[in-house]
């Protein structure tokens, strides 16, 4: 099986400081990846570089089975390319019902003028209604965004970034502000779209990720320091002492 996506021999620095520092690995189609890594690791600037935000200075970064390169792809291309990010806030339109902002997100060919126009075709309804259910929603179609607890927003944001059928997603701390049930909702979800998509969380609750029940990446100082199940990494010495030394101060 061909990797979905690689890096390889990335690095990137900011006035003179390598925050990524040749990085390299792969993502397979269909997993589910945790990242997690001390203060400054570079798991943000790894995710800038994947969605184009940031430009390495070296290395290589390919997408899907023909190895695009996304090193000179915009932003906007990268995401119509099926990379999907989530950031920590949820940023859902808080005066639009959950039904409406997952219409919004709908991949259709869309300007603002068709927008204006747009009529509800029953596909379209059938597609929202599927993602509500497939993110514990579909009970609360008809509220306003802005009413939904904090936990429920995150879904629907998960739901937008789902509408737009990525092939990976990256999402930023999903379990951070999370009552205990929406964390093992979070997980539920998380781990039911891996199965068809590929998901990179950046965490940094161990507990979290313990639940998650997945490969494990380790960054430290912009490189890969350890890799395998979370057992395997937090047995690791070098894990030991760079990240969970420094996780007990947390
Ligand atoms: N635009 C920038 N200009 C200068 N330095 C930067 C910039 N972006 C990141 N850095 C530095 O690069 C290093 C890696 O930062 P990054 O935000 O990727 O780490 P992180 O693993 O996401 O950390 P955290 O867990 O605190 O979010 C840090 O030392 C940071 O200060």
């Amino acid at each position: 099986m061909s990797a979905l996506l690689e890096v390889a021999g990335v690095s990137v620095s900011f006035d003179g400081f390598k925050a990524i520092n040749d990085l390299s690995f792969e993502i397979d189609p269909a997993s589910l990846r945790a990242i997690i890594g001390p203060n400054g690791a570079g798991k943000t600037t790894f995710m800038d570089i994947v969605t184009g935000k940031t430009r390495p200075d070296k290395g290589r970064v390919t997408w899907g089975e023909h190895n695009i390169s996304l090193l000179r792809k915009s932003e906007a291309e990268i995401a119509r390319l099926g990379i999907g990010r989530k950031f920590q806030r949820p940023t859902v339109f808080e005066d639009q019902t959950v039904f409406e902002n997952l219409i919004m997100a709908l991949k259709n060919p869309r300007n603002t003028w068709s927008t204006l126009f747009y009529k509800r075709t029953e596909p379209d309804i059938e597609r929202v209604e599927g993602l509500a259910r497939e993110i514990g929603l579909i009970s609360e179609l008809r509220r306003r965004s802005g009413e939904l607890s904090h936990g429920q927003k995150q879904w629907l944001e998960i739901g937008m970034l789902l509408a737009q059928d990525p092939q990976l997603l990256l999402v930023d701390e999903p379990a951070a502000g999370m009552t205990v049930g929406e964390r093992e909702h979070t997980t539920r979800l998380l781990r039911e779209v891996a199965k068809t998509r590929s998901v990179i969380v950046v965490e940094h609750d161990m507990e979290f990720v313990r639940q998650l029940n997945c490969r494990v990446t380790v960054l430290h100082e912009g490189s890969v320091l350890a890799e395998g199940s979370l057992d395997h990494v937090t047995n690791d010495q070098r894990v030991i002492e760079v990240y969970l030394g420094r996780s007990g101060e947390r």
